[in-house]
């Protein structure tokens, strides 16, 4: 929570339409500001920031200023949010919000069907119907809390072949991160442009506008919606001054604007439904801001492993990128996790995630090639798949994998063959109707642990 930097950003962008080629060349070269949790400050048009106050009596270039607070005013300093924006119109200069279909988005609390104790894995999300944008193409799998409460998570996943072309969409209810599995995407928010591909993830403030273009044919991912407190780094303790993810890591845009007519539809999420107003003008049309209440993209790879160089298989807690805190200290809402390219070097060890049963509940995903506690392949966890592992519900190695790793030599074992992910949180993640009755809900998960005989002489 500290430093300032400053930039001069891009000018406008392009409108929204046939932008893609032009897309694709800003995701490659795009202007990065770095630091976690900072106080950066960007402006697209030299000028545009006032200098020394936040609301003068007149803005600079003519521009309206507008605070957005991801924290309550008086939350502590450290861990207080907020952004001034500095923009051609105000976001108060729009008509009324009607509600729109939720389309496959479900939100908290969530009461379609009761909390499933049962193990359940699913297949990849289907592919999407031709011309589905980001937001059609969320689709919620489960969740937890309240969006009113401002307390859970729901995990979404997501299929897309469009880009929003014509609508933008900010959520009231939590900030988002998004976990590309399959194909880059190119976040247009209000803060600039960012790009985050398949092996990075990108966070979205609570309220920040933005809308999303593929830069691949085909789109799929995760989502973990935090109705809770922001995502922060997790203390370090003994680790020390470094590790895990360092902040120096995280990438915020610098400004760049929308100077376009409309019409645009700016669609809304409050209180688990999606509410929409018409706008004559693109409302990502900030020319200057400053604050820290900001969008980011981390790059999982530059994730910093920590783990056990003498015997024994460390709890994933090690493995936290990003956590929500809850009201009861070292207990979060949610808990991003991954399982980064490591060496296992454990004597005398079950290497692999051992058998559990864990108080908090964990949704898995997997970005690519295999996570070691189960089978790949088809029918088995694989990318794109996500697992339900409720809490208390016994989980671990599956039967082929226990075979493997309680048998095998144990030489220095560098496992790089894969990225997996946990969303993990302190409440039971009750299912939507639509995941518990999917068509790729493997019906058969629980057998991957069928055949763990006893070997205890009788
Ligand atoms: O269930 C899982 O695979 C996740 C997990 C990984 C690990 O290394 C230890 C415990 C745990 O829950
Ligand atoms: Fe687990």
């Amino acid at each position: 929570m500290s430093g300032r930097t400053t930039s001069t950003g891009a000018g406008g962008t392009d409108g929204a339409d046939g932008a893609t080629d032009r897309a694709r060349k800003a995701a490659a070269g795009l202007a990065e500001l770095r630091g976690f949790g900072n106080e950066h400050s960007s402006e697209a048009v030299p000028g545009a920031l006032p200098d020394g106050r936040n609301s003068p009596q007149r803005a600079p270039l003519g521009l309206y200023a507008e605070q957005l607070s991801g924290t309550a005013f008086t939350e502590p300093r450290a861990r207080n949010r907020r952004s001034w924006l500095y923009r051609i119109r105000p976001s108060a200069a729009h008509p009324a919000y009607t509600r729109i279909d939720n389309g496959s988005l479900r939100g908290a609390p969530f009461t379609e069907t009761v909390p499933d104790p049962n193990r359940l894995r699913w297949d990849p999300l289907p592919d999407p119907a031709p011309g589905t944008d980001f937001l059609a193409g969320l689709w919620t799998l489960g969740g937890n809390g309240d969006t009113a409460q401002r307390v859970g998570m729901a995990i979404h996943l997501y299929a897309a072949d469009a880009p929003m072309s014509d609508r933008v969409f900010g959520d009231a209810d939590g900030e988002l991160l998004i976990v590309p599995q399959q194909g880059g995407l190119l976040l247009r928010t209000e803060f600039g442009l960012l790009a985050a591909a398949p092996g990075e993830v990108a966070l979205i403030p609570r309220g920040v506008r933005f809308r999303v273009e593929p830069l691949d044919a085909v789109v799929k991912g995760y989502v973990c919606e935090n109705y809770g407190r922001p995502f922060e780094l997790p203390e370090l303790g003994p680790i020390g001054a470094n590790g895990l993810a360092n902040a120096r890591d995280f990438r915020a845009p610098v400004a760049a604007f929308e100077d376009t007519a409309g019409p645009v539809t700016v669609v809304h999420k409050f209180c688990g439904n999606l509410w929409a107003a018409e706008l004559g003008h693109s409302p990502l049309d900030v020319v200057a801001w400053h604050g820290n209440h900001l969008p980011y993209v981390y790059d999982l790879r530059r994730f910093n492993v920590i783990g056990s160089i003498s015997y024994d298989h460390p709890d994933p807690s090690i493995f936290t990128v990003l956590t929500s805190p809850s009201d009861t200290p070292g207990l979060a809402g949610v808990d991003f996790v991954v399982f980064a390219p490591r060496w296992l070097v454990g004597e005398d060890t079950f290497r692999p995630p051992y058998f559990h049963r864990n108080v908090m509940s964990e949704y898995m995903g997997l970005v690519e090639g295999a996570y070691d506690a189960k089978r790949a392949g088809e029918g088995g966890f694989v990318p794109g798949g996500g697992s339900l592992h409720n809490m208390m519900s016994a989980h671990g190695p599956d039967r082929a994998t226990y075979e493997r790793a309680s048998t095998a030599e144990l030489r220095p074992q560098k496992v790089d063959d894969g990225l997996a992910f946990m969303f993990e949180t302190r409440w039971p993640v009750t299912a939507t109707a639509q995941a518990a009755g999917a068509g790729h809900l493997q019906r058969d998960y629980d057998r991957v642990w069928q055949g763990l005989e006893r070997h205890f002489p009788a």
